[in-house]
């Protein structure tokens, strides 16, 4: 089980406060939502979680630990196991689907054996076996988004952090994947979906709602 603590965590862009310092803690096991309408700080905070902000780009307050360590960079935090799908996916269009698995896996060392089990596995899992071989810009916006959530998948994290991962899928496909995230967590993984999508949002353990940066628990965990 992994824990991920955000302490007087805040993002600030110039003088843009987007999120206002607040405190998180997302035990191994959980999933929790992180909802607001577009602009309310959302994709600022989960990249802050991630620690993905640069500081040519905004300024982040507060630490963000995984199992009790300070996570300095995003270095540090890739090697703790933490995950970012971004909200536009982060797909490469020129690469195929499994090529968009399985370079990560390659780039962090895994064998190449063992990869290519992996990028199997995880396009079964998200319903695009037979879409392996097609480039990005070949895929529709929501089989993109599931291919992203492949790779974040195969890459076993220990915290999963999803922006709007959902929101281009139809009712059938979004349940396969917050049912999938839900797995993850299972697994021991602490995951945050930040979603315009109430229906979404329901099925998590627990609510963060941000509003022009202001955070506050509609639904804690029990
Ligand atoms: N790189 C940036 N430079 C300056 N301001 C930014 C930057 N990124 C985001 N912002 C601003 O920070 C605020 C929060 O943006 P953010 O993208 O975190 O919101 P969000 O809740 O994820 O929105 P959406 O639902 O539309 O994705 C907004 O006012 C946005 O304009």
């Amino acid at each position: 089980m992994s824990d991920l603590v955000g302490r007087g965590l805040g993002v600030s862009y110039g003088d843009l406060v987007a999120v206002r310092p607040l405190d998180l803690h997302v035990a191994g096991g959980a999933m929790v939502a992180v909802t607001g309408p577009s602009g309310a700080g959302k994709s600022s905070l989960l990249w802050a979680l991630a620690s993905a902000l640069r500081p040519a780009v905004a300024e982040v307050t507060g630490t963000v630990e995984v199992d009790g360590q300070v996570v300095g960079d995003r270095g540090d935090s890739a090697r703790a196991g933490v995950v970012l799908v971004p909200q536009r996916n982060g797909l490469s269009a020129t690469l195929s689907a499994e090529e968009s698995i399985l370079v990560p896996l390659l780039a962090l060392g895994v064998p190449a054996r063992e990869a290519s089990g992996r990028v199997a596995e995880q396009l079964d899992r998200v319903g695009l076996a037979e879409f392996g071989r097609h480039l990005v810009d070949q895929l529709s916006g929501g089989q993109q988004q599931r291919v992203a959530l492949a790779r974040a998948f195969a890459l076993h994290p220990r915290v999963l952090l999803a922006d709007e991962s959902t929101s281009d899928l139809d009712a059938g496909n979004r349940e396969l994947m917050i049912a999938a995230l839900r797995e993850e967590a299972a697994r021991g993984a602490a995951v945050v979906l930040a979603t315009h999508d109430p229906e979404a949002a329901a099925q998590t353990d627990a609510v963060l709602a941000l509003d022009e940066g202001v955070a506050t628990w509609v639904r804690e965990e029990a």
